[in-house]
């Protein structure tokens, strides 16, 4: 007896000797070993950069460039954006050119401004390049493993169950919903000006509009509650936009800081909320007053719950609310910004204002464009698409190599991040020509654009935005109904200041005068 027991612990010594051996070793490979391993690999191949810090990496001096360089506005309205907002990649790409390679904390990521390198990689190896352990550490508690952090096989089935909400007929069917919380916001704003008001921020209300927009289309949910979940939403994704500073090496998650604490506490709240509307839906179900879950995003995700599938991929109701956030949050933020930015360009920019008004009374006699109608507002759509260029709303797109991969004459080692600066793509005067900077939505008539190689505010390849064709119709009828009933110029108090927060935002919104059409 006594015999077993000193085997026993003796086992469990060893065991627990085993186990802070593998914890030093991986923690050493993460910090010392893969690190150096990708560094080597790719100064082999010529790809260099600045010399790491510690474990903060380059990121220390990343946050003091953008800080110094956006503390203050603009001055003048001009869209040279990029050494304003990426500071760094100036800097860097002067001293070790266009790929570069530098640490976001222990992450190694690779930039790469080659067009004919990014579509292979986004068409090509989708399947193994993705979203990185520090991306899906910043959104854990805001949009989860959701279909813009799922990675790899997950990844696929999601967006298999996701896609036909955003498709043909189904797509179309939303058009209604969006003409209804237009005409809503419309009527807010003609109830200001009667009251004298004259100045507003646009950022506001189109913001409020496309979460109305996506609580209807999407969730079916009532609007006060959409609006509760938007709201915690918004403060959870301010955290998370900090999530680079607190959770920059392994483990700092579990740390009990007022930052991990907060983070907790508002993703309880959005997950019970969001539970109540799932909840509302199965009592449905259950007391037989409706015969499906619906047929929106909610609905469909629902039903496919219920179905047995062979392949092990297997919903459950964390992933849907997950699923709902990402929707929730990918849904409503960017399309904002789109609106926004467009009326600000149109606002500075009176006569593109003109024609494309010209353009909804020839097409649509001013009134609200039908789906059909909306395919011809070929200016409406060219400048969409300029503003989309000029300031696209996810400024980079990041993957992180699962595999080692060959990108044309590149080898991706394993672990290695690839870094793709919309941004500064866009914004290329080797790429778009000398008036780069300058609004010119002619250069989207004049000169075909191949998507997906100098042009990609939605990404590229299977794993782009799978809300693009919905975000596209829902700023044509916005921006119609918006120009077709008042026109708009830019005010005094405009200071034009863009700064990337997650996304690329107006930093003290855009403020404009409105003025009824018919009066
Ligand atoms: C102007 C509006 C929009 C822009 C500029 C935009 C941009 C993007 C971009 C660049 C990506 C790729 C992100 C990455 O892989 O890192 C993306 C993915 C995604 N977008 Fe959008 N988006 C917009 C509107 C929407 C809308 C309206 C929805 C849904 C209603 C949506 C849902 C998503 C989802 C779920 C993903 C992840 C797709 C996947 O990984 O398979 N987006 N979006």
């Amino acid at each position: 007896m006594a015999a077993m027991v000193v085997f026993l612990i003796t086992l469990s010594v060893l065991f627990m000797i085993f186990l802070v051996f593998k914890l030093v070793f991986d923690t050493i490979s993460c910090y010392l070993l893969n690190p150096r391993r990708i560094r080597k690999t790719m100064e082999k191949q010529g790809v260099r950069g600045p010399k790491p810090r510690g474990v903060t990496g380059n990121m220390l001096e990343m946050f003091k460039l953008t800080s110094q360089s956006t503390s203050k506005e603009m001055g003048t309205i001009h869209h040279d954006l990029v050494g304003r907002l990426l500071p760094h990649y100036v800097k860097w790409s002067k001293s070790y050119g266009k790929r570069f390679i530098y640490w976001h904390g222990v992450e190694p990521r690779m930039c790469l401004t080659d067009t004919e390198l990014i579509k292979e990689l986004m068409t090509k190896h989708h399947l193994v390049t993705g979203k990185s352990w520090l991306q899906q550490q910043g959104s854990k508690h805001f949009t989860g493993r959701g279909l813009l952090m799922a990675n790899d096989r997950d990844w696929y089935h999601q967006r298999h169950i996701a896609s036909p909400a955003f498709m043909g007929d189904k797509l179309k069917s939303y058009c209604g919903h969006m003409v209804e919380s237009t005409k809503q916001m419309l009527q807010s704003l003609q109830n200001a000006v009667n009251s004298g008001q004259t100045e507003f921020e646009i950022g506001a209300y189109m913001s409020r509009l496309t979460a109305d927009i996506i609580a209807r289309t999407e969730f079916d949910s009532s609007y006060e509650k959409g609006k509760q979940i938007f709201y915690l939403l918004t403060s959870l994704q301010h955290l998370c936009a900090q999530a680079s500073r607190h959770l920059c090496f392994p483990g700092s998650r579990f740390f009990p800081t007022k930052y991990n604490r907060e983070m907790k506490s508002l993703k309880m709240e959005v997950d019970r909320l969001l539970m109540e509307i799932i909840q509302s839906r199965k009592d449905c179900v259950e007391i037989g007053r409706s015969s499906s879950y619906g047929n929106d995003l909610l609905g469909i995700l629902l039903n496919e719950m219920e179905k047995k599938r062979g392949d092990q991929f297997k919903l459950n109701l964390q992933l849907i609310m997950d699923e709902c956030k990402t929707f929730f949050f990918a849904g409503h933020e960017t399309t904002a910004l789109l609106l926004t930015w467009t009326v600000m360009l149109l606002a500075t920019n009176p006569s593109w204002q003109d024609k494309v008004r010209a353009e909804l009374k020839e097409v649509c006699n001013g009134g609200v464009p039908s789906v059909d109608q909306l395919s011809k507002l070929s200016v409406l759509h060219m400048v969409i698409n300029e503003s989309l260029r000029l300031y696209p709303p996810a400024t980079v797109l990041p993957r992180m190599a699962f595999e080692n991969i060959k990108l044309g004459d590149l080898f991706i080692p394993k672990g290695l991040s690839i870094w793709i600066p919309v941004l500064a793509i866009h914004h290329s005067e080797e790429l778009w020509g000398k008036d780069v900077n300058e609004f010119n939505p002619n250069r989207f008539n004049s000169r075909p654009f191949t998507s997906g190689r100098h042009f990609m505010p939605f990404a590229a390849g299977p794993r782009n935005c799978i809300g693009q064709s919905f975000a596209m119709m829902e700023a044509k009828i916005i921006l119609s109904m918006l120009i077709s009933r008042f026109s708009f110029t830019i005010s005094q108090s405009y200071r034009h200041a863009p700064v990337v927060v997650m996304t690329l935002k107006p930093k003290h919104g855009v403020q404009v005068h409105l003025k009824p059409l018919n009066s």
